[in-house]
Protein backbone atom coordinates (compact mmCIF):
# COMPACT_ATOMS: atom_id res chain seq x y z
CA UNK A 1 0.00 0.00 0.00
CA UNK A 2 1.48 3.02 -1.06
CA UNK A 3 2.03 5.96 1.44
CA UNK A 4 -0.63 9.43 1.75
CA UNK A 5 2.17 11.42 0.85
CA UNK A 6 3.55 9.69 -2.11
CA UNK A 7 -0.01 9.27 -3.62
CA UNK A 8 -0.18 12.81 -3.46
CA UNK A 9 2.70 13.47 -4.92
CA UNK A 10 1.90 11.09 -8.27
CA UNK A 11 -1.57 12.88 -8.60
CA UNK A 12 -0.24 16.09 -8.68
CA UNK A 13 2.67 14.90 -10.87
CA UNK A 14 0.54 13.76 -13.44
CA UNK A 15 -1.45 16.86 -13.67
CA UNK A 16 -0.81 20.11 -15.60
CA UNK A 17 -2.44 23.59 -15.05
CA UNK A 18 -6.07 24.06 -17.32
CA UNK A 19 -5.49 26.86 -19.71
CA UNK A 20 -6.44 30.89 -19.29
CA UNK A 21 -9.19 32.91 -20.05
CA UNK A 22 -9.49 36.15 -19.32
CA UNK A 23 -12.14 38.32 -17.14
CA UNK A 24 -13.28 41.57 -15.90
CA UNK A 25 -12.26 42.37 -12.78
CA UNK A 26 -15.21 41.74 -10.52
CA UNK A 27 -15.70 38.06 -12.41
CA UNK A 28 -11.96 37.54 -11.42
CA UNK A 29 -12.55 37.54 -7.83
CA UNK A 30 -11.20 33.74 -5.92
CA UNK A 31 -10.00 33.23 -9.70
CA UNK A 32 -6.18 32.15 -9.99
CA UNK A 33 -3.82 33.88 -11.63
CA UNK A 34 -2.61 32.32 -14.69
CA UNK A 35 0.32 34.89 -15.13
CA UNK A 36 2.00 37.96 -13.27
CA UNK A 37 0.00 41.32 -13.67
CA UNK A 38 2.05 44.07 -13.54
CA UNK A 39 0.89 47.75 -13.26
CA UNK A 40 0.23 49.93 -16.08
CA UNK A 41 0.79 53.24 -14.32
CA UNK A 42 2.28 54.72 -11.08
CA UNK A 43 0.16 55.48 -8.38
CA UNK A 44 0.02 57.86 -7.14
CA UNK A 45 1.52 59.10 -10.63
CA UNK A 46 1.94 62.58 -9.39
CA UNK A 47 2.74 63.71 -6.12
CA UNK A 48 -0.46 64.49 -4.27
CA UNK A 49 -1.55 66.03 -1.00
CA UNK A 50 -2.81 63.67 1.93
CA UNK A 51 -5.13 66.63 3.17
CA UNK A 52 -6.82 69.60 2.97
CA UNK A 53 -5.04 72.58 3.89
CA UNK A 54 -2.51 74.41 2.58
CA UNK A 55 0.44 73.90 -0.26
CA UNK A 56 3.31 75.57 0.99
CA UNK A 57 7.54 75.71 0.66
CA UNK A 58 9.49 73.94 3.72
CA UNK A 59 11.69 77.37 3.69
CA UNK A 60 8.09 79.43 3.95
CA UNK A 61 7.52 78.03 7.62
CA UNK A 62 10.78 77.06 8.96
CA UNK A 63 9.73 79.90 11.74
CA UNK A 64 6.02 80.36 12.52
CA UNK A 65 3.57 81.91 12.75
CA UNK A 66 4.19 82.45 8.88
CA UNK A 67 1.93 84.71 7.42
CA UNK A 68 2.07 83.75 3.44
CA UNK A 69 -0.26 84.99 0.45
CA UNK A 70 -2.61 83.03 -0.86
CA UNK A 71 -2.21 82.80 -4.94
CA UNK A 72 -4.79 80.10 -6.12
CA UNK A 73 -6.50 76.81 -5.26
CA UNK A 74 -6.77 73.05 -6.26
CA UNK A 75 -8.89 70.40 -6.08
CA UNK A 76 -8.32 66.55 -6.64
CA UNK A 77 -8.88 66.04 -10.84
CA UNK A 78 -7.49 69.87 -11.34
CA UNK A 79 -4.50 71.23 -11.60
CA UNK A 80 -2.32 74.74 -10.22
CA UNK A 81 -1.10 76.78 -13.05
CA UNK A 82 1.75 78.41 -12.20
CA UNK A 83 4.78 77.79 -9.89
CA UNK A 84 4.90 78.81 -6.11
CA UNK A 85 7.07 81.19 -5.61
CA UNK A 86 8.83 82.13 -1.96
CA UNK A 87 6.06 83.82 0.40
CA UNK A 88 3.13 82.31 -1.50
CA UNK A 89 0.58 79.31 -0.58
CA UNK A 90 -2.24 77.66 -2.63
CA UNK A 91 -5.44 76.03 -1.13
CA UNK A 92 -5.63 72.47 -1.57
CA UNK A 93 -7.58 69.40 -0.74
CA UNK A 94 -7.21 65.72 -0.45
CA UNK A 95 -5.55 64.45 -3.76
CA UNK A 96 -4.95 67.42 -5.62
CA UNK A 97 -1.44 67.42 -7.33
CA UNK A 98 0.90 69.15 -5.61
CA UNK A 99 1.87 72.60 -6.83
CA UNK A 100 5.05 73.21 -8.65
CA UNK A 101 7.56 74.74 -6.03
CA UNK A 102 5.37 73.54 -3.39
CA UNK A 103 7.16 70.76 -1.18
CA UNK A 104 5.10 70.71 2.06
CA UNK A 105 1.24 70.77 3.12
CA UNK A 106 0.14 72.71 6.30
CA UNK A 107 -3.35 71.34 7.94
CA UNK A 108 -5.83 73.81 7.53
CA UNK A 109 -6.76 73.07 11.33
CA UNK A 110 -3.26 74.71 11.60
CA UNK A 111 -4.23 78.39 9.78
CA UNK A 112 -5.85 81.50 9.71
CA UNK A 113 -6.91 82.10 6.35
CA UNK A 114 -7.38 85.85 5.34
CA UNK A 115 -9.09 87.28 2.51
CA UNK A 116 -5.20 87.10 0.52
CA UNK A 117 -3.12 85.85 3.44
CA UNK A 118 -2.64 82.65 5.30
CA UNK A 119 -1.06 82.66 8.57
CA UNK A 120 0.58 79.02 9.29
CA UNK A 121 0.70 78.48 13.22
CA UNK A 122 1.58 75.06 13.17
CA UNK A 123 3.52 72.89 10.23
CA UNK A 124 5.59 69.88 9.90
CA UNK A 125 9.02 69.58 8.32
CA UNK A 126 9.70 69.77 4.14
CA UNK A 127 7.50 66.43 3.06
CA UNK A 128 4.71 66.42 5.46
CA UNK A 129 1.22 65.23 4.35
CA UNK A 130 3.07 65.17 0.79
CA UNK A 131 2.53 61.57 -1.19
CA UNK A 132 4.79 61.56 -3.17
CA UNK A 133 4.64 60.20 -7.15
CA UNK A 134 5.27 56.52 -6.86
CA UNK A 135 4.36 55.91 -3.00
CA UNK A 136 2.20 52.58 -3.97
CA UNK A 137 3.77 51.05 -6.69
CA UNK A 138 5.40 52.01 -10.32
CA UNK A 139 5.02 51.02 -13.36
CA UNK A 140 5.81 47.84 -14.94
CA UNK A 141 5.90 46.43 -11.48
CA UNK A 142 4.70 43.12 -11.25
CA UNK A 143 2.62 43.08 -8.05
CA UNK A 144 0.14 39.94 -8.47
CA UNK A 145 1.95 36.54 -9.03
CA UNK A 146 0.83 34.28 -11.15
CA UNK A 147 -0.51 31.26 -9.25
CA UNK A 148 -2.17 33.79 -6.84
CA UNK A 149 -6.23 33.43 -6.21
CA UNK A 150 -7.63 36.94 -6.21
CA UNK A 151 -8.96 38.66 -3.04
CA UNK A 152 -11.27 41.39 -3.27
CA UNK A 153 -8.17 43.12 -1.98
CA UNK A 154 -6.18 41.90 -5.03
CA UNK A 155 -9.16 43.01 -7.70
CA UNK A 156 -9.00 46.83 -6.11
CA UNK A 157 -5.24 46.92 -6.35
CA UNK A 158 -5.39 45.42 -10.19
CA UNK A 159 -8.17 48.29 -10.44
CA UNK A 160 -5.73 51.01 -9.54
CA UNK A 161 -2.70 49.20 -11.55
CA UNK A 162 -4.95 50.07 -14.51
CA UNK A 163 -5.74 46.42 -15.39
CA UNK A 164 -9.45 46.01 -16.60
CA UNK A 165 -9.05 42.40 -17.47
CA UNK A 166 -7.43 39.31 -15.88
CA UNK A 167 -5.78 36.38 -16.63
CA UNK A 168 -6.82 33.74 -14.72
CA UNK A 169 -7.26 29.82 -15.32
CA UNK A 170 -10.60 28.54 -16.42
CA UNK A 171 -12.80 26.61 -14.09
CA UNK A 172 -11.49 22.85 -14.37
CA UNK A 173 -14.52 20.49 -15.53
CA UNK A 174 -14.76 17.54 -13.04
CA UNK A 175 -16.62 15.15 -13.88
CA UNK A 176 -17.80 12.86 -11.43
CA UNK A 177 -19.99 10.14 -11.73
CA UNK A 178 -21.17 7.66 -8.63
CA UNK A 179 -21.67 3.90 -8.91
CA UNK A 180 -23.12 1.10 -7.57
CA UNK A 181 -26.89 -0.82 -7.84
CA UNK A 182 -27.89 0.42 -4.38
CA UNK A 183 -28.08 4.23 -5.04
CA UNK A 184 -30.70 6.16 -5.79
CA UNK A 185 -30.84 10.28 -6.21
CA UNK A 186 -31.48 12.05 -3.51
CA UNK A 187 -35.86 12.62 -3.31
CA UNK A 188 -36.53 9.50 -4.99
CA UNK A 189 -38.07 6.54 -3.46
CA UNK A 190 -35.29 3.95 -3.21
CA UNK A 191 -36.50 0.32 -3.80
CA UNK A 192 -36.17 -2.32 -0.66
CA UNK A 193 -32.64 -2.90 -1.00
CA UNK A 194 -31.08 0.25 -2.03
CA UNK A 195 -30.10 3.98 -0.10
CA UNK A 196 -29.36 7.46 -1.05
CA UNK A 197 -25.91 8.28 -2.85
CA UNK A 198 -24.57 11.09 -0.79
CA UNK A 199 -20.97 11.80 -1.61
CA UNK A 200 -21.03 12.78 -5.08
CA UNK A 201 -23.29 15.80 -3.83
CA UNK A 202 -21.10 17.21 -1.21
CA UNK A 203 -18.21 16.84 -3.47
CA UNK A 204 -19.81 18.34 -6.52
CA UNK A 205 -20.64 21.22 -3.77
CA UNK A 206 -17.34 21.93 -2.47
CA UNK A 207 -15.55 21.45 -6.09
CA UNK A 208 -17.60 24.33 -7.49
CA UNK A 209 -17.10 25.87 -4.30
CA UNK A 210 -13.16 25.62 -4.50
CA UNK A 211 -13.58 26.67 -8.38
CA UNK A 212 -14.00 24.08 -10.69
CA UNK A 213 -16.92 23.21 -12.51
CA UNK A 214 -18.56 20.27 -11.62
CA UNK A 215 -20.06 17.94 -14.71
CA UNK A 216 -22.94 15.32 -13.11
CA UNK A 217 -22.50 12.36 -14.73
CA UNK A 218 -25.22 10.44 -12.22
CA UNK A 219 -25.21 7.28 -10.95
CA UNK A 220 -24.06 4.13 -13.07
CA UNK A 221 -25.26 0.74 -11.92
CA UNK A 222 -22.77 -1.85 -11.51
CA UNK A 223 -22.93 -2.86 -14.99
CA UNK A 224 -19.67 -3.25 -17.60
CA UNK A 225 -21.25 -1.39 -20.32
CA UNK A 226 -23.80 1.12 -18.04
CA UNK A 227 -20.55 2.45 -16.53
CA UNK A 228 -18.71 3.21 -19.84
CA UNK A 229 -21.77 4.49 -21.24
CA UNK A 230 -21.97 7.52 -17.66
CA UNK A 231 -18.66 7.84 -18.24
CA UNK A 232 -18.16 9.12 -21.42
CA UNK A 233 -19.30 12.35 -20.64
CA UNK A 234 -15.71 12.69 -18.96
CA UNK A 235 -14.67 13.38 -22.54
CA UNK A 236 -13.14 16.35 -22.77
CA UNK A 237 -12.92 17.27 -18.71
CA UNK A 238 -10.06 17.57 -16.44
CA UNK A 239 -10.75 15.11 -14.22
CA UNK A 240 -12.90 11.76 -13.52
CA UNK A 241 -14.01 11.51 -10.38
CA UNK A 242 -15.82 8.15 -9.52
CA UNK A 243 -17.40 7.16 -6.06
CA UNK A 244 -17.07 3.36 -5.40
CA UNK A 245 -16.85 0.37 -7.10
CA UNK A 246 -12.74 0.60 -5.99
CA UNK A 247 -12.27 -2.51 -3.99
CA UNK A 248 -12.06 -5.87 -4.35
CA UNK A 249 -15.89 -7.39 -4.95
CA UNK A 250 -16.68 -8.98 -8.33
CA UNK A 251 -19.27 -5.75 -7.85
CA UNK A 252 -15.97 -3.14 -8.29
CA UNK A 253 -15.76 -2.46 -11.95
CA UNK A 254 -14.21 0.93 -12.44
CA UNK A 255 -10.67 0.05 -12.39
CA UNK A 256 -11.89 -2.98 -15.03
CA UNK A 257 -14.03 -0.85 -17.70
CA UNK A 258 -12.33 2.80 -17.30
CA UNK A 259 -8.53 1.91 -16.30
CA UNK A 260 -8.80 -1.70 -18.31
CA UNK A 261 -4.89 -1.72 -19.82
CA UNK A 262 -3.03 -2.35 -17.12
CA UNK A 263 -0.40 0.93 -18.01
CA UNK A 264 -3.44 3.06 -17.09
CA UNK A 265 -3.66 2.13 -13.62
CA UNK A 266 -0.87 4.65 -11.47
CA UNK A 267 -1.91 3.45 -8.22
CA UNK A 268 -4.43 1.54 -6.22
CA UNK A 269 -4.90 1.44 -2.65
CA UNK A 270 -3.04 3.34 0.00
CA UNK A 271 -1.99 2.91 3.57
CA UNK A 272 -4.66 5.21 4.38
CA UNK A 273 -7.82 4.90 7.32
CA UNK A 274 -10.36 5.93 5.58
CA UNK A 275 -9.68 5.50 2.29
CA UNK A 276 -7.79 2.54 1.14
CA UNK A 277 -9.13 1.63 -1.76
CA UNK A 278 -8.00 5.04 -3.57
CA UNK A 279 -7.10 4.71 -7.30
CA UNK A 280 -5.55 7.30 -9.59
CA UNK A 281 -5.03 6.75 -13.24
CA UNK A 282 -6.20 7.28 -16.79
CA UNK A 283 -9.16 6.28 -17.94
CA UNK A 284 -10.50 5.81 -21.88
CA UNK A 285 -13.79 7.29 -22.34
CA UNK A 286 -16.27 7.26 -25.28
CA UNK A 287 -15.73 5.05 -28.09
CA UNK A 288 -13.16 2.91 -28.67
CA UNK A 289 -10.16 3.57 -28.51
CA UNK A 290 -11.99 6.11 -25.80
CA UNK A 291 -10.22 9.63 -25.27
CA UNK A 292 -7.94 9.43 -22.20
CA UNK A 293 -9.01 11.63 -18.88
CA UNK A 294 -7.23 11.42 -15.58
CA UNK A 295 -9.16 9.27 -13.43
CA UNK A 296 -9.65 9.66 -9.51
CA UNK A 297 -11.31 6.21 -8.21
CA UNK A 298 -12.52 7.47 -4.74
CA UNK A 299 -14.16 4.60 -2.07
CA UNK A 300 -17.60 4.38 -1.92
CA UNK A 301 -18.13 4.82 2.26
CA UNK A 302 -19.18 8.16 1.88
CA UNK A 303 -16.72 9.20 4.53
CA UNK A 304 -13.96 7.76 2.82
CA UNK A 305 -14.90 9.70 -0.26
CA UNK A 306 -15.10 12.95 1.21
CA UNK A 307 -12.12 12.45 3.24
CA UNK A 308 -10.07 11.38 0.60
CA UNK A 309 -11.74 14.65 -1.47
CA UNK A 310 -10.00 16.97 1.10
CA UNK A 311 -6.50 15.14 0.96
CA UNK A 312 -6.86 14.48 -2.87
CA UNK A 313 -8.87 15.73 -4.96
CA UNK A 314 -7.72 19.15 -3.55
CA UNK A 315 -4.08 18.89 -4.12
CA UNK A 316 -5.49 17.83 -7.58
CA UNK A 317 -7.63 21.22 -8.19
CA UNK A 318 -4.75 23.11 -6.96
CA UNK A 319 -2.51 21.53 -9.67
CA UNK A 320 -5.63 22.37 -12.47
CA UNK A 321 -5.73 25.51 -10.98
CA UNK A 322 -1.67 26.62 -11.31
CA UNK A 323 -2.12 27.45 -7.24
CA UNK A 324 1.69 26.93 -5.74
CA UNK A 325 1.95 23.69 -3.67
CA UNK A 326 1.47 24.13 -0.25
CA UNK A 327 2.06 21.31 0.70
CA UNK A 328 4.32 21.64 4.50
CA UNK A 329 3.69 21.08 8.50
CA UNK A 330 0.12 20.74 9.37
CA UNK A 331 -1.62 22.87 11.95
CA UNK A 332 -1.51 21.47 15.02
CA UNK A 333 -3.57 21.31 18.55
CA UNK A 334 -3.66 19.57 21.79
CA UNK A 335 -5.05 16.28 22.07
CA UNK A 336 -8.63 16.32 24.30
CA UNK A 337 -8.91 12.12 24.37
CA UNK A 338 -6.64 9.48 24.95
CA UNK A 339 -5.71 7.19 21.50
CA UNK A 340 -4.36 4.21 21.17
CA UNK A 341 -1.31 3.56 19.22
CA UNK A 342 -1.71 3.55 15.28
CA UNK A 343 -1.39 0.31 12.89
CA UNK A 344 0.44 1.25 9.16
CA UNK A 345 -2.47 2.98 7.67
CA UNK A 346 -2.17 6.72 8.17
CA UNK A 347 -5.51 7.76 10.21
CA UNK A 348 -7.55 10.75 9.67
CA UNK A 349 -10.26 10.36 12.43
CA UNK A 350 -12.74 13.25 12.77
CA UNK A 351 -12.95 15.69 15.60
CA UNK A 352 -14.14 18.60 17.43
CA UNK A 353 -12.46 21.64 17.80
CA UNK A 354 -12.35 24.22 20.60
CA UNK A 355 -10.51 27.00 21.90
CA UNK A 356 -9.59 26.01 25.73
CA UNK A 357 -9.50 28.46 28.30
CA UNK A 358 -5.87 29.31 27.76
CA UNK A 359 -6.21 30.07 24.35
CA UNK A 360 -4.96 26.86 22.73
CA UNK A 361 -6.64 25.03 20.11
CA UNK A 362 -7.93 21.17 21.50
CA UNK A 363 -8.80 18.70 18.99
CA UNK A 364 -11.04 15.74 20.37
CA UNK A 365 -11.50 13.13 18.30
CA UNK A 366 -15.05 11.02 18.31
CA UNK A 367 -15.25 7.79 19.69
CA UNK A 368 -16.84 6.20 16.76
CA UNK A 369 -14.70 6.54 13.73
CA UNK A 370 -16.75 3.65 10.75
CA UNK A 371 -16.55 5.22 7.67
CA UNK A 372 -20.00 5.09 7.17
CA UNK A 373 -20.76 7.77 9.21
CA UNK A 374 -21.47 11.00 8.15
CA UNK A 375 -23.48 12.87 10.83
CA UNK A 376 -20.23 12.94 12.64
CA UNK A 377 -18.45 14.09 9.42
CA UNK A 378 -20.79 16.82 9.37
CA UNK A 379 -20.50 17.62 13.13
CA UNK A 380 -16.72 17.41 12.66
CA UNK A 381 -14.65 20.44 13.18
CA UNK A 382 -10.92 18.84 11.92
CA UNK A 383 -9.35 15.65 11.34
CA UNK A 384 -6.58 14.68 13.48
CA UNK A 385 -3.44 12.77 11.78
CA UNK A 386 -2.26 9.99 12.65
CA UNK A 387 1.12 8.80 11.24
CA UNK A 388 1.25 5.01 10.55
CA UNK A 389 2.98 3.37 13.95
CA UNK A 390 2.18 6.10 15.78
CA UNK A 391 2.31 5.07 19.63
CA UNK A 392 -0.57 5.64 22.07
CA UNK A 393 -1.10 9.51 22.63
CA UNK A 394 -2.33 10.86 25.83
CA UNK A 395 -4.96 13.57 26.39
CA UNK A 396 -2.58 17.29 26.35
CA UNK A 397 -0.31 15.98 23.94
CA UNK A 398 0.03 17.86 20.48
CA UNK A 399 -1.31 16.30 17.25
CA UNK A 400 -1.70 17.59 13.80
CA UNK A 401 -4.77 18.26 12.31
CA UNK A 402 -6.30 19.12 8.86
CA UNK A 403 -8.95 22.16 8.79
CA UNK A 404 -11.98 22.27 6.87
CA UNK A 405 -12.15 25.12 4.24
CA UNK A 406 -13.94 26.28 1.19
CA UNK A 407 -17.65 25.35 2.80
CA UNK A 408 -16.09 21.91 2.56
N1 LIG B 1 -12.66 -7.74 1.30
C1 LIG B 1 -12.51 -6.43 1.37
N2 LIG B 1 -13.60 -5.66 1.43
C2 LIG B 1 -13.47 -4.33 1.52
C3 LIG B 1 -12.20 -3.76 1.58
C4 LIG B 1 -11.08 -4.59 1.49
O1 LIG B 1 -9.91 -4.14 1.53
N3 LIG B 1 -11.29 -5.94 1.38
N4 LIG B 1 -12.08 -2.41 1.75
C5 LIG B 1 -13.16 -1.77 2.46
C6 LIG B 1 -12.97 -0.36 2.46
S1 LIG B 1 -11.75 0.24 3.44
C7 LIG B 1 -13.78 0.48 1.78
S2 LIG B 1 -13.56 2.18 1.93
C8 LIG B 1 -14.86 0.01 0.94
C9 LIG B 1 -14.84 0.78 -0.39
O2 LIG B 1 -15.18 -0.02 -1.41
P1 LIG B 1 -15.70 0.55 -2.79
O3 LIG B 1 -14.96 1.75 -3.19
O4 LIG B 1 -15.72 -0.57 -3.73
O5 LIG B 1 -17.17 1.05 -2.45
P2 LIG B 1 -18.54 0.31 -2.62
O6 LIG B 1 -18.39 -1.13 -2.29
O7 LIG B 1 -19.09 0.65 -3.95
O8 LIG B 1 -19.36 1.02 -1.51
C10 LIG B 1 -18.99 0.97 -0.17
C11 LIG B 1 -20.15 1.47 0.68
O9 LIG B 1 -20.44 2.81 0.38
C12 LIG B 1 -21.75 2.96 -0.12
N5 LIG B 1 -21.71 3.95 -1.21
C13 LIG B 1 -21.07 3.83 -2.37
N6 LIG B 1 -21.23 4.92 -3.11
C14 LIG B 1 -22.01 5.75 -2.42
C15 LIG B 1 -22.54 7.04 -2.67
N7 LIG B 1 -22.26 7.70 -3.81
N8 LIG B 1 -23.30 7.61 -1.73
C16 LIG B 1 -23.56 6.94 -0.57
N9 LIG B 1 -23.08 5.72 -0.27
C17 LIG B 1 -22.33 5.13 -1.19
C18 LIG B 1 -22.13 1.61 -0.60
O10 LIG B 1 -23.50 1.43 -0.60
C19 LIG B 1 -21.41 0.71 0.39
O11 LIG B 1 -22.16 0.61 1.57
O12 LIG B 1 -14.76 -1.37 0.71
C20 LIG B 1 -14.53 -2.14 1.91
N10 LIG B 1 -14.58 -3.54 1.59
O1 LIG C 1 -10.70 2.85 3.91
MO1 LIG C 1 -12.27 2.39 4.09
O2 LIG C 1 -12.25 3.93 3.55
O3 LIG C 1 -11.61 2.23 5.74
O4 LIG C 1 -13.69 2.62 4.93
Amino acid sequence: MLPVAEARQRIVAALAPVTAEFLPLASAHDRVLAEAVAARRTQPPFAVSAMDGWAVRAADIARLPARLTQVGEVAAGAAHAGTLAAGEAVRIFTGAPLPDGADTVVLQEDCEAGDSIVEVRDGGPQGRWVRPAGLDFAEGEALLPAGRRLSARDIALAAAMNQAWLPVRRRPRIAVLATGDELVRPGETPGPNQIVASNSYGIMAWAARFGATPVDLGIAPDDVHALAGCAAGAAGCDLLVTLGGASVGEHDLVQRVLAADGRDLDFWRIAMRPGKPLMFGTARVGPAPGSPVPLLGLPGNPVSAMVCAMLFLRPALERLLGLPDREGPLETARLGADLPANDRREDFLRARLETAADGERVATPFGKQDSSMLRLLAESECLVRRPPHAPAAATGSQVEIVRFDYGF
